[in-house]
């Protein structure tokens, strides 16, 4: 079990946002949340990640509780969660090169240019975080994720300010990793990443003030194969939970099946060569 939550409460004031919530992920589990503006899905995500602090109830991500000083569970987790916690004066591909030595990789320059070239940002690799647009913003905290180890990735909106050829990229490449092992929980108001990436759909309801907390609904896939319309509606399907088969554990990205625009580059694309000089530049 890769992430186990057991018994979460958090209200704000009056309002119970989330009461006696339990969810277990599992490798090569992809769990989207779903549900209203307000629903409670950015206050669970924040709790899972160490941001915000739940009433009760308890968080294990690969069998250690989460605390403020679990060092193995931030080794485990990336998150994605909001795009506005870059540095400002390291530009893009030293935020990558800087976040993927932290996590321990000793060379990292081929995996930073091939998420680049992935994400899109190889003309802006030398650029400030605040010179980019927002959807540039966006993809640059995207690929934070994927320059790390990781056993669960934690995603809040992850489509936000997308473009739609970066919502079909990263409609692919979760499904890539969830299909590797990796165990995903994001929330999204996007039907067609839901209907790609999903696993699992959970149905948030929060309650409004004055009225009962309205029941979590769980529906459960044996193939992430829903209609946009079936995602709105919360048309129950027909799997058990976990009919799907994690393929393989995996902490790092592993080679892709399929070959992805970054592969094959050869020799090095003039883009890759502006990354190079960017770097030598520094
Ligand atoms: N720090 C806070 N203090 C008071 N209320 C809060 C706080 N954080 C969240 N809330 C309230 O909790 C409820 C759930 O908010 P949350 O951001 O989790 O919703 P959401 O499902 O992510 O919504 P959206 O789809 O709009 O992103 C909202 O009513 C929000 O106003």
């Amino acid at each position: 079990m890769v992430l186990k939550v057991s018994g979460l409460r958090r209200a704000f004031g009056p309002v119970t946002i989330l009461d006696k919530f339990n969810l277990e992920v599992r490798e090569g589990e992809a769990v989207a949340l779903t549900g209203r503006n307000g629903a409670g899905k950015s206050t669970l995500l924040r709790c899972l990640v160490g941001a915000d602090k739940p009433d009760d109830g308890t968080i294990e991500v690969n069998g250690t509780k989460l605390t403020e000083s679990a060092v193995e569970i931030r080794r485990d987790m990336a998150t994605v969660i909001d795009d506005l916690d870059f540095f400002p004066d390291l530009s893009v591909v030293e935020h990558l090169d800087l976040l993927a030595r932290a996590h321990g990789l000793s060379d990292p320059e081929p995996v930073v240019d091939e998420i680049l070239h992935e994400v899109q940002l190889i003309p802006q690799s030398g650029q400030l975080p605040g010179t980019l647009s927002s959807g540039q913003r966006r993809r640059l905290a995207l690929a934070t994720a994927f320059v790390r180890p990781r056993k669960l990735l934690i995603l809040d909106e992850p489509e936000q300010r997308l473009d739609t050829e970066g919502i079909a990229w990263l409609s692919g490449r979760l499904k890539e990793e969830r299909e590797n092992g990796l165990a995903i929980v994001f929330a999204s108001h996007e039907p067609s990443l839901v209907n790609t990436v999903a696993t699992r759909i959970l149905h948030l309801g929060a309650a409004r003030a004055g009225e009962p907390l309205a029941p979590t609904r769980d529906e459960s896939l044996a193939e992430p194969s829903l209609t946009p319309e079936d995602v709105v509606a919360g048309t129950p399907t027909t799997a058990e939970p976990g009919g799907q088969q994690p393929a393989q554990k995996t902490t790092q990205k592993q080679p892709a099946k399929k070959p992805r625009p970054s592969q094959g580059r050869k020799p090095k694309t003039p883009n890759q060569r502006s990354t190079a000089n960017q770097r030598r530049n520094r």
